[in-house]
Order: C-alpha cells, then structure tokens, then sequence
C-alpha cells in the first residue's frame, strides 16, 4: 500500500511527498544544514568522538548485501507485524529524539501529527520540549521513552503520567546516563538543555517543580542520570509500569540474555546513533548474535543507521522485528514541519515495500528474508 504510487505519481504526485524535498533520505541532512544553526545542525548531525562509530553504523549497512530472489509470484506486500504485543502497520516506528523545538517551533507536536496520521507509533523522549500530555493530545499510537532519573519520586511520576497519557510501551534508555565526549558540542559550547530547550516535560512535572527551587535547569542537571543503576533495579520499572517495556541501548549479547532474564519484553540493539561510545561495534554488527542468542525469546528492535528502505529491510533480514528511526526525521521536521516528517515516513515505507517486494518477499517475516550476505 505504501508502494502504490506508480498510478499515483503520474496521476496527481505522490501523497504525502514535499515535492521539493529529495526522496533519498540521505539527501535531507546538507539541506538542514543549510537551514539550522550552526549550535542546532551540529548537535543533531553530530556524534561522539572522532565519529568513528557513526560512519561505522553506515558502513555495516554498506557491508550486509540482500541477495534478491526472483519468480516468487507475490502479488502483494504485507508490512504489518506485532512487536511488544501491538500490531503495527509497518516495522518502522519513530525513534525518540529529545528538542525537537530546536529545529521546528511546532517540535514533537508536529511529529506526532505526522506519525498519527501514518499510523506510526512515535516515542516520545523524556527530553521533549513540549510536555508529554501535550503530544499525546496530538499523537495517534504512542510508546514512552524513559530517561531515567536520579530521583525516584520523579521516576515514578513521569511513569504515571505516561500511563495516564496512553502511552502504552516503556523504552527505557540505558547507554545515556551521561552525556558522552561530543566535540561539536564542546567546541560550540552547546547543550540545549541547559538553555531550557528539552526540560519541558521535566518542568511541567509537579514532583520536579517542588523540588526545583529558583533554579530549575541546576535542578535538572543534578537529576537527569542516573549511573548507579544496575540489573537489580528493573524491579522498580515492572513494580511502577503495567505494560510492556524495551532496554534500549543494548550491545551485547550478555547483556541481552539478562534482559531476558529480567522479565523484559524486548530490547533495541542501538548504539544512540554513535553518539554515546565512539569506537562502540556497529549496530547492524551487534544484531545478528543478539537475534541468534534471544530473538525467538524477546522481541528485538533495532536503531543507528537507518536512512533507507533497503536498511530496514537489511535490519529485518538479520533479525530485528521492526526498526526505529531517527535523524531522518529530525531533518524532514526541520525543513518543513509536519509534511517534513510525513514526507520521510512516506519515502521509508514505500521504499521498505518495493524492497520486499522486489527482493521476493511478501511479508516481514518470509523465511527467504534471511538470505544477505556480509561482504567484508
Ligand atoms: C538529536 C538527537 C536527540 C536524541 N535524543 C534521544 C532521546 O531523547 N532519547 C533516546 O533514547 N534517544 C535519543 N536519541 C537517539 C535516537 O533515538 C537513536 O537511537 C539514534 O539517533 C540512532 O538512530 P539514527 O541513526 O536514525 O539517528 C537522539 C538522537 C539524536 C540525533
Ligand atoms: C540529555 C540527553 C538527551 C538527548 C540525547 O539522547 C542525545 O542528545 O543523544
């Protein structure tokens, strides 16, 4: 359905489609460079250190080649599948991203629009800078993203409001307690939220402001991580949230058999973008091992590096069973807002599609999915 637009195209131009946005996606971030601040651009686009796990997201991607397969006789293409117990439309939902403010006044609102009217699940970041009841206002499915602070009262607070917002799945951030060495950042003296660009929904939060005193971005330094957790503590998620919960971040085989084994219901194997531990493994690397150890125990996602169909279809081939995305988008709302995020679900999907379809398939989950090869 997402792919039906050789009719379309000829007929009346593509629907949800900027016109003049590039259908490429990796096309999108020299044109917000264009656009943003130097302060927004960089932190958006940048990563951690000298970028080496960055460009190595991408490389991977490069590496792991589809091998197509021909005659299948598949008329049609079914996206659809079932991740933390939800059936969506597609397996590729929008990825968290704190600030969205930064690039487009309408931020997170305009992202949720966007995503309500695909049928897209967005997660919301805890950093989002308009507050998370706001979204949910504008949102159509909707998962949580948790930063999980270093004040359990807090914690528990913005768990409740999420709940009571109809955010229905925890996405609890586990390799971002800290902030890592950003030399784009460093070098431009740029972190947004301590010019009260991302605190919104920390602010809005009536546990932070009674606690906040007459400094409130002091506040949410003091707060925002919280390094002494450990395996132990996600006890406390299970006992505070009643619905489904991912660890996002996870790396390490190891690590993902004890999110099996704390009860979790899934995992997203990122690695933050290559923002977080420059010289960590490639996402797309980590997956295979992780799919092979837990996959048919857990539900596993996948992030870093995602900018075309041929990627999500390379992630779903090595096991994820959908995928989040994020720069992408993050560019898509800075050059045009609401359609801006439209326009890069609509290139993503479409693209997901005719790859599928293209390369044999005609499901998510077709056994012949598997065939890639990894040309080192
Ligand atoms: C500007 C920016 C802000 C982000 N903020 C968050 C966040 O608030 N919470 C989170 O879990 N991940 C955050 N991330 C990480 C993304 O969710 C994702 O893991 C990462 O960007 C990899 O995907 P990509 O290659 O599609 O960008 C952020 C990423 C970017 C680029
Ligand atoms: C305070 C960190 C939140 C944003 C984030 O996750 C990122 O910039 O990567």
């Amino acid at each position: 359905m997402y792919a039906d637009f050789q009719n379309e195209i000829y007929l009346n131009g593509l629907t949800d489609i900027v016109p003049s946005l590039p259908t490429d996606l990796t096309r999108l971030e020299p044109l917000a460079e264009k656009k943003l601040s130097r302060e927004a651009y960089d932190y958006v686009a940048g990563a951690a250190g000298t970028g080496d796990t960055a460009r190595e997201n991408r490389e991977a991607f490069r590496r792991h080649r589809l091998v197509p397969r021909m005659l299948a006789g598949h008329t049609t293409c079914d996206l659809t599948t079932s991740v933390l117990g939800e059936t969506l439309p597609a397996p590729v939902l929008l990825g968290p991203v704190g600030v969205l403010r930064q690039l487009h006044p309408d931020g997170e609102l305009a992202v949720a629009r966007a995503a309500e009217k695909m049928g897209v699940t967005m997660v919301l970041s805890t950093a989002a800078s308009y507050t998370l009841e706001e979204v949910a206002e504008a949102a159509g499915p909707r998962w949580y993203q948790l930063y999980w602070p270093n004040d359990r009262d807090l914690a528990i607070s913005f768990l409740e409001r999420a709940k009571a917002a109809g955010y229905t799945a925890l996405v609890v951030t586990l390799d971002t307690f800290m902030l890592a060495w950003r030399p784009h950042d460093l070098d431009n003296a740029y972190l947004p939220f301590l010019r009260g660009l991302g605190n919104q929904n920390y602010f809005a939060d009536p546990v932070f402001s009674a606690a906040a005193g007459d400094n409130p971005i002091l506040h949410w330094a003091s707060l925002f991580g919280n390094p002494s957790l450990t395996w132990d503590d996600l006890v406390f998620l299970r006992e505070h949230w009643d619905g489904p919960i991912a660890l996002k971040g996870i790396q390490d085989t190891e690590d993902a058999r004890r999110a099996v084994d704390a009860g979790m219901d899934g995992i997203v194997v990122s690695n933050h973008g290559g923002r977080q531990v420059d010289g960590a493994i490639a996402a797309l690397d980590a997956l295979p091992p992780i799919t092979h150890a837990v996959g048919d125990q857990i539900d596993v996602l996948f992030d870093s590096g995602i900018r075309s169909g041929a990627d999500v279809v390379k992630a779903l081939a090595l096991g994820a069973k959908a995928v989040l995305v994020a720069r992408p988008y993050a560019y898509g709302l800075a050059l045009a807002g609401e359609a801006g995020v439209r326009h890069v679900l609509r290139c993503l999907l479409a693209e997901t599609e005719l790859t599928l379809r293209l390369s044999g398939h005609g499901d998510v989950t077709s056994p012949s999915l598997e065939i890639l090869q990894n040309v080192t």
